[in-house]
């Protein structure tokens, strides 16, 4: 079987098949420590810009779900920030917890959200997403906390879909959606160079996690909750705490966008 969140296959098991787990320098997510991050008033604004007809559909991949999108223009891009040239929008996803004290794979000052957004953009100076998650610069994902509180409309559409793929595999078309619409009011971020947060753990990413977060309601979580992780006509085992703990920071330097 797979690599999963259980107890036989969960994020400490992980390292048999993809050693640099453990081994990696560079790996993800970390705990934020924003009292260590020091402002580079280099970093430039982050700009995103999104066609909300580029959404393609959503798919539950068995580890999560995401909404997938056109990639074959530069028609919804990531620039400036920390990151040089234009990164393309391939997809988001989250990570949720099993109860609204943890989720998130990111945390600050210790502090787990109950989720956290994960938008996913890859360097066009490579010929595709498959190439760019090879490269240390290849890919760029803007990471968003989740934290309870109202509900939160923008993300009705996403939740009102996940009735339809309910089980590993499933998917649906999913289109006319802005991401941005998913953003806090402050664009403010965190910017250190990491790994994916799932196998296989490449060292590839350029991360970017906002300083603040959007709401979401416990009863919106409970959404997120009623996915499964298994296949149709499999035990069914729901998908919850989907997130890899903090891993070590080995020197690294955290900067922050903001004082
Ligand atoms: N959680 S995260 O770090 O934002 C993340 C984003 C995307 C992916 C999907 C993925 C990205 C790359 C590969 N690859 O090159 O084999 C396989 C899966 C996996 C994980
Ligand atoms: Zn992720």
């Amino acid at each position: 079987h797979g690599w999963g969140y259980g107890p036989t296959n969960g994020p400490d098991t992980w390292a048999e098949e993809f050693p640099v787990a453990n081994d990696g320098p560079r790996q993800s997510p970390i705990n934020i420590i924003p009292k260590e991050a020091k402002y580079d008033s280099s970093l430039k604004p982050l700009k995103l810009r999104y066609d909300p007809s580029n959404a393609k559909g959503i798919l539950n991949n068995g580890h999560s779900f995401q909404v997938d999108y056109v990639d074959d223009t530069d028609s919804s891009t990531l620039t400036g920030g920390p990151i040089s040239g234009k990164y393309r929008l391939k997809q988001f996803h989250f990570h949720w917890g099993s109860s609204d004290d943890r989720g998130s794979e990111h945390t600050v000052n210790g502090i787990k959200y109950p989720c956290e957004l994960h938008l996913v953009h890859w360097n066009t100076k490579y010929p595709s997403f498959g190439e760019a998650a090879n490269q240390p610069d290849g890919l760029a994902v803007v990471g968003v906390f989740l934290k309870i509180g109202a509900a939160n409309p923008r993300l009705q559409k996403v939740l009102d879909a996940l009735d339809g793929i309910k089980t590993k595999g499933k998917q649906t078309t999913f289109s006319n959606f802005d991401p941005k619409t998913l953003l806090p009011g402050s664009l403010d971020y965190w910017t250190y160079e990491g790994s994916l947060t799932t196998p296989p753990l490449l060292e590839s990413v350029t991360w970017i996690v906002l300083k603040e977060p959007v709401s979401v309601s416990a009863t919106q979580m409970t959404k997120f909750r009623n996915l499964l992780f298994s296949g149709e006509g499999e035990n069914p085992c729901f998908m919850m705490d989907n997130c890899r703990p903090p891993q070590p920071l080995k020197g690294r330097q955290v900067r922050a966008s903001f004082k």
